[in-house]
């Protein structure tokens, strides 16, 4: 095993700094427990020096033009995708996310950065003319422009360390806003390399806090902290209540935990469910908030689809992220424990294994659970790893029900070939989004994301994320 026990240096106060105190924390590789650097651990005190600094660019930035401003992130994202197998390695070892994946965020990531770009030019304001509204007068022009809101918290999880960084942060930027970006501390790495290339291609270095430390810690202080207008989370959903009850009078995008289900008519093409199913359900083992968690099928054709998932789920490949295996080990061995105990619990309880159902540390096979009830945890619970429940139905009317009983609403999949039937389904369904005959997935990144009751609150996609950075600056002419 190699060790690095290099600290490395974080953003405050527009230079890269380790901590005063020299505190630290050790970040290991989730797959092997190498020890692959050391990030600063913040003190309040440092974090309130750089957050001054950062709060009083934002005045010049914003008066730059968006020209400007976009053309800083479009090198960013350029410079990102020339080191995509550099920053791919860190993603992969930070998170034990696997190489073509690891990769693929970093691509994904400049892409989202030049969208967002390109969308931010054309996020214009609005004109009006006091005389439709009854009495105005005509002599009155309102111009009701996008001013910055200030300056953005983004709290990034560690299952997308760039990309869901980079989709808070980016808008926030380029629409003439600060930033205190605290990155997930498994995930910091990813962070702070991703905001060396943001300094390198231009941006002034005052304008980004990188505020590494632990969210126990630090967290709190940051939520509360009065200089920030906004923040942006993605995480789990106690987390995110936590953020929401603890900020006060600012606008919060919160991106949450989710139970998505895949609902299986009897006239679905089951070939095409199973494959949908199992890359939704298993790519990076489960870790991800819009993977399938459970599936609701009809019972007439609950057997062959349970086969066809089966024979898909046996070929994935386990193993290490370097390998490129479908299923890697976990973020750490408290999320293996959790996982292993509610398959072990719904074992107990009378549930089928149809495949998997062995762990080695935190490397759990991929586990394909049947006639699961709904009288099980792992009926509601979100696992975030790679486990599958399958949850025979009567109706579709029972579907629906037991698809809405779910405190979460990110997204739904339904399988049908009759899109009428299909239609009125994704009608019932309280979530943020439905996908017909399909996985269920964030991307394409430009299309609105949301959840609804413990899955989110506000609305990202890019556009809406450009949004919800500014607010409008309203200036009366009266001629
Ligand atoms: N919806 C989604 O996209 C995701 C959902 N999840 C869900 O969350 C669970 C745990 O995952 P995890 O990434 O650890 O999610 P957390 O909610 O624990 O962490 C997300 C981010 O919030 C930070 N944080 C922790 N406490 C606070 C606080 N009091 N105030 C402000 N920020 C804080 C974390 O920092 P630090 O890392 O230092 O603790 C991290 O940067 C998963 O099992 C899953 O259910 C996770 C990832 C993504
Ligand atoms: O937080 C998450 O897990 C992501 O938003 C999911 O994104 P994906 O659907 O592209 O994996």
């Amino acid at each position: 095993m190699t060790t690095n026990t290099e600290t490395i240096k974080t953003l405050i106060n527009g230079q890269w700094a380790e901590s005063a105190s020299e505190a630290t924390i050790e970040i290991k590789a989730p797959h092997n427990d190498e020890l692959i650097g050391r990030v600063p651990s913040l003190s309040q005190n440092e974090l309130n020096d750089s957050i001054s600094k950062t709060v009083a660019a934002q005045e010049d930035w914003a008066t730059k033009s968006i020209q400007e401003r976009g053309s800083i992130l479009l090198k960013w994202a350029d410079i990102l995708e020339s080191r995509k197998e550099e920053l791919g390695a860190t993603i992969m070892k930070e998170v034990a996310k696997k190489k073509s994946s690891a990769e693929g965020e970093v691509t994904r990531t400049a892409d989202f950065i030049r969208y967002t770009v390109e969308e931010a030019y054309r996020l214009h304001g609005d004109a009006l003319r006091g005389d439709s509204f009854k009495g105005g007068s005509k002599k009155k022009i309102g111009l009701a422009e996008k001013a910055p809101l200030g300056t953005i918290l983004a709290i990034g999880p560690f299952n997308y360390p760039m990309n869901l960084s980079a989709s808070k942060i980016a808008p926030a930027l380029v629409m003439g806003n600060s930033v205190i970006f605290k990155p997930a501390t498994q995930g910091a790495i990813s962070g702070i390399k991703m905001v060396e290339a943001l300094i390198e291609a231009g941006l002034p270095a005052e304008l980004v806090t990188l505020a590494t430390g632990r969210g126990s810690v630090i967290g709190d202080f940051l939520v509360q902290h009065p200089s920030v207008d906004m923040i942006n989370f993605t995480g789990g959903t106690a987390t995110g209540e936590h953020i929401s009850k603890l900020s006060s009078m600012i606008p919060v995008v919160l991106e949450l935990g989710g139970k998505d289900p895949a609902i299986v008519l009897e006239d679905a093409d089951l070939d095409k469910a199973a494959k949908e199913i199992v890359a939704g359900a298993y790519s990076y083992s489960g870790q991800r908030c819009t993977a399938i968690k459970r599936v609701l099928v009809k019972d007439e054709v609950a057997d062959e689809l349970v086969q066809k998932i089966e024979a898909k789920v046996k070929d994935l490949k386990v193993g290490m992220p370097e390998d490129n295996a479908d299923i890697t080990p976990l973020i750490d061995d408290k999320s293996a424990d959790y996982v292993q105990g509610l398959i072990d619990e719904a074992k107990e309880q009378g549930a089928t294994v149809v495949a998997g159902d062995k762990r080695d540390g935190r490397l759990l096979n991929a586990t394909l659970l049947d006639n699961v009830t709904t009288e099980m945890r792992i009926a509601w619970e979100e696992p975030f790893g790679p486990v599958l429940p399958i949850i025979r139905v009567s109706s579709e009317e029972e579907a629906v029900r037991i698809a809405n009983d779910s405190e979460y609403g990110l997204q739904a999949s339904v399988f049908s070939n009759d899109t009428d039937r299909a239609m009125r389904i994704a009608e019932k369904l309280e979530v943020g989004t439905v996908q017909l005959n399909a996985k269920t997935e964030r991307g394409p990144d430009h299309f609105p994301f949301l959840g609804v009751k413990s899955s989110g609150l506000g609305v990202q996609g890019i556009t809406e994320a450009l949004r919800s950075v500014v607010r409008d600056k309203v200036t009366v002419i009266n001629m």
